[in-house]
Order: C-alpha cells, then sequence, then structure tokens
C-alpha cells in the first residue's frame, strides 16, 4: 500500500462480521492499526475488537466520523437509515469519502440520508477478506474523484481481488456471485463432508478432505491455463468414478440450481433497495 493511502483514517461504524473481515485483513496487509477505527454500540464489542486487532474503539459515531478521511458504513442495512439521519451534521462538517458495504442499498438513499452532495461508494465486499482472498465489487457515483477511486483500489487491493462496475444495478449481481457466494460454497464443503460421514469416513477426516479438495480445485482453478469445464473433464475418465457423480449433479439440475439461487439472491437485494428506502424515517 502506498504511503498517501497509509496515511488516511479510515473510520467503520459497525464492527461486525464484514467490518472486522475487511480491517483484520487490512491490518494484515500492513495498514497500521492507529489509523483505523471502528465504532460499535456494545462495551464488551468493543474491548475484544481492541484486544484482537488493536485498533482504536469507541461508541461515539459522531467523534469517530469527525477524525474519518474515510467512513466505512458497515451496519445492518435495516439499521443504515438512522444511524445516517442521525450523523447528518458530522457528516456535512467533515466531508469525508463514504464506503457502504451494505447489500441492496443505493448511493443515492444513502448520500439523501447523509445531508447530499457527498463521495459515495458502493461496495460488495465479501468475508474471506479476512484472510486476503476477498472480492470487492466497488461502485463509485458521480462526487467520487480518480483519487478517491485510487485510494479505495488501494484500501481494498491488499483484502482481495477489486473489481469496479460502471452500472450500479451491477452490485446486485456482484452481491449474488461474490458477496454471498461464500456461503454457498461453505454449504457445498458441508454436504460433501456429510456425504463423506455417511460413506463411513470419520467427521474430522471427511470435513479435513472436502476443505482440502475445496481449496485444491480453487487455486489450480485460478492458476491454470485451462478454464475449470476442462479441469473437470481431466478429473473425469470415460465411465469411471466421476462421470456418475457428475451425472447424478446434472441429472438434478446443478447449473439451473445455482443459476435460481443467485437469481433469488439479486432479487432480494433489489426488494431490499425498494423496502428500505420507501421506509419512513425514525427521526
Ligand atoms: N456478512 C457478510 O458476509 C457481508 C455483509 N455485508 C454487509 O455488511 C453489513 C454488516 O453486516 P454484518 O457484518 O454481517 O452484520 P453484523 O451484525 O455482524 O455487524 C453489524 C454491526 O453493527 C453494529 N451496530 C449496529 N448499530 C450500530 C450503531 N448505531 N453504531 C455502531 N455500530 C452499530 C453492531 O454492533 P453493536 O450492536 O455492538 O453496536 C454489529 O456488530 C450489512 O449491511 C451487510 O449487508 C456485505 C457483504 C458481505
Ligand atoms: O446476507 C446478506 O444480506 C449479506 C450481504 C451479502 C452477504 N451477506
Amino acid at each position: 500500500m502506498t504511503e498517501s493511502a497509509t496515511s488516511r483514517r479510515i473510520v467503520f461504524l459497525g464492527a461486525g462480521n464484514m467490518a472486522s473481515a475487511i480491517f483484520g485483513g487490512m491490518l494484515k496487509g500492513g495498514y497500521p492499526a492507529d489509523a483505523i477505527l471502528a465504532t460499535s454500540r456494545t462495551q464488551a464489542r468493543r474491548e475484544s475488537i481492541e484486544a484482537e486487532y488493536g485498533i482504536r474503539t469507541t461508541a461515539d459515531n459522531g467523534v469517530a466520523v469527525a477524525e474519518a478521511d474515510v467512513v466505512v458504513l458497515a451496519v445492518k442495512p435495516q439499521m443504515m437509515r438512522e444511524l445516517c439521519e442521525s450523523l447528518r451534521e458530522a457528516f456535512q462538517a467533515r466531508r469525508p469519502l463514504v464506503v457502504s458495504v451494505a447489500a441492496g442499498l443505493d448511493a443515492a438513499t444513502l448520500d439523501d440520508w447523509l445531508g447530499g452532495g457527498l463521495a459515495v461508494i458502493r461496495c460488495m465486499p465479501n468475508t474471506p477478506s479476512l484472510v486476503g482472498e476477498g472480492v470487492s465489487g466497488l461502485y463509485a457515483n458521480g462526487k467520487v474523484s480518480d483519487d478517491q477511486r485510487r485510494l479505495t483500489t488501494q484500501l481494498f487491493e491488499p483484502v482481495g481481488l477489486v473489481e469496479w462496475v460502471d452500472d450500479e444495478r451491477l452490485i446486485d449481481a456482484v452481491t449474488a456471485i461474490s458477496g454471498s457466494g461464500p456461503a454457498y460454497f461453505f454449504l457445498f464443503i458441508e454436504s460433501l463432508e456429510a456425504a463423506g460421514v455417511d460413506l463411513g469416513l470419520p467427521q474430522e477426516s471427511a470435513r479435513r478432505l472436502a476443505l482440502q479438495t475445496a481449496f485444491g480445485a480453487a487455486k489450480m482453478a485460478r492458476q491454470s491455463e485451462f478454464d475449470p469445464a476442462e479441469l473437470r473433464r481431466r478429473v473425469t475418465s470415460p465411465n469411471g468414478t466421476t462421470e456418475r457423480a457428475i451425472r447424478t449433479f446434472e441429472a438434478a439440475g446443478l447449473a439451473q440450481i445455482v443459476d435460481d439461487a443467485a437469481q433469488a439472491c439479486a432479487e432480494r437485494a433489489r426488494e431490499l433497495s425498494q423496502e428500505l428506502s420507501q421506509a419512513p424515517s425514525q427521526n
């Protein structure tokens, strides 16, 4: 990371699963702990964050915004309106770069809740950011400068792949593939482990086999000059064992199931956007 990126003070409003995966990954990538501040309403959570990550924490969102160059909005989408509207003055006084990781909340709605006229980036990250293997899909509104885009790329690159989209609607597609995607792969690993147990393997052994196979296949697919379909064919001997398994997946309509799941996920993101932008203000 360049010196200009590491000198920026970055504040996370909300320090839950996603925020801690991002700042945990940033710290592993060399971002200085004293330049990161995270907020949480719960004292026990603040203490555990400080102990585990060595960053500063506070319960006071307004004080946090007042020192921020970049504010990452990382509370649940349903809590975002109340949070943003309560911090309008602080945002308008400081005018930091806003990066929202909330699913389904569009940049214009967030900007409106924050008082308007702000540089807002929507980011759809995923939790493997914690181990530096995340994906962050990013969209910038018209107020974001080229420098702010570069800075955001520099902030998120240490936690994984950074992919900018020019059409904000594509953030819902990013959500369906990589934002929620880790859960799909965890589900597959869980199912493979259970199948191993059914076939007589001890549970711990079945888990090790399933995990290492998922990791090995992903690593190989990423490094290989061949596409995943070719790598699959190279495992699948004619009239061999894999062919029977693949036929079973195909007969059950796996590709259609995956497509249906991704469509349902994107649809839920669009629904959230409608629900949350039309809900009456609580202030
Ligand atoms: N989990 C994931 O894989 C992904 C999540 N996201 C997005 O990330 C966002 C956060 O999700 P996730 O991390 O899973 O949720 P969590 O519930 O784990 O984290 C949200 C945190 O926000 C804190 N919080 C709530 N209200 C406030 C407040 N007023 N001030 C300060 N902190 C507050 C809560 O802590 P406390 O109660 O202590 O204040 C809580 O720990 C969501 O918008 C989600 O759409 C995006 C991509 C992937
Ligand atoms: O399930 C959710 O709503 C969040 C957004 C993407 C991943 N987790």
